[in-house]
């Protein structure tokens, strides 16, 4: 039985990644291949991590000892130029594809169009965003209520999956219902440094508030034994 955890795969080369991968997978249902390793080996860097972490092919199903494969690309741009970056990595089947919900609805749909077998998850605010920063960049705030209207504004042009921190996830959830795949970052267990993340909770308040998928990166790889960090939080998980 694995933790519903996202381990961000966030290395500077595949090896460490593939390592990383290897290790937490017994642990958790999911590995996130994200910018940094993209954009450094491109399809290859999905590929190493699959094998590493036992996924069979890129048929998209989980193996028996297999974890998910999401990939987190962030893209925002104009619909045909998304319609067209979706559609480059579509072949590769990930489980999860990220878009900036602030891109809008017609983007938003253009990558649903072009990856049919991958649920676009629509991020609505970056996790390390705190209040000063949304008036900043003039994104009406306060965060729950960006939060909200990014959810449904992405579920109706067909996002199938949202990123939000594990604040808000209650209040999306009641706001889009049961079949929305709810994905948090933001996510530390107890006592840990929270480092550039502004809007954090417990991986057991996160799931309790009602998120699917907990993203957790650092707090894993970057301890000595990133398997037994994972096994420690997927057990305590699996305690509550
Ligand atoms: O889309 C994401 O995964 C994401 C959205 C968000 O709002 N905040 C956020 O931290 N993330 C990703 O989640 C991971 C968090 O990593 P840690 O802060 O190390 O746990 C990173 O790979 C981020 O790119």
């Amino acid at each position: 039985m694995t933790a519903p955890i996202a381990v961000a795969l966030d290395a500077p080369d595949l090896d460490t990644a593939a390592r990383w991968a290897a290790q937490v997978a017994p642990h958790v249902s999911t590995v996130k291949v994200g910018l940094e390793l993209y954009l450094r080996y491109g399809p290859d860097a999905v590929d190493g991590v699959r094998g590493a972490s036992g996924v069979r092919g890129a048929n998209g199903v989980r193996g028996a000892n297999g974890v998910d494969v999401f990939l987190d690309l962030k893209l925002h741009d104009i619909p045909a130029t998304v319609r067209g970056a979706a559609r480059a990595v579509a072949r590769l089947k990930p489980a999860y594809l990220t878009v900036h919900a602030t891109g809008g609805p017609a983007m938003i749909r253009a990558a649903v169009e072009a990856a049919p077998d991958t649920k676009i998850a629509a991020v609505t605010v970056l996790t390390s965003l705190t209040e000063a920063d949304l008036a900043a960049v003039g994104l009406t705030g306060p965060a729950p209520d960006a939060v909200r209207r990014l959810a449904v504004l992405a579920v109706e042009a067909g996002a199938r999956a949202l990123v939000c921190s594990p604040r808000e996830v209650a209040a999306v959830r009641a706001e889009v219902g049961p079949d929305i795949a709810l994905i948090t970052p933001g996510v530390r267990p107890a006592g840990a440094a929270t480092q550039d993340q502004a809007r954090v909770a417990t991986p057991e308040e996160a799931l309790a508030a009602g998120a699917d998928l907990l993203v957790i990166g650092r707090p894993v790889t970057a301890a000595e034994d990133p398997g037994a960090a994972a096994a420690r939080i997927a057990g305590n998980l699996a305690r509550t």
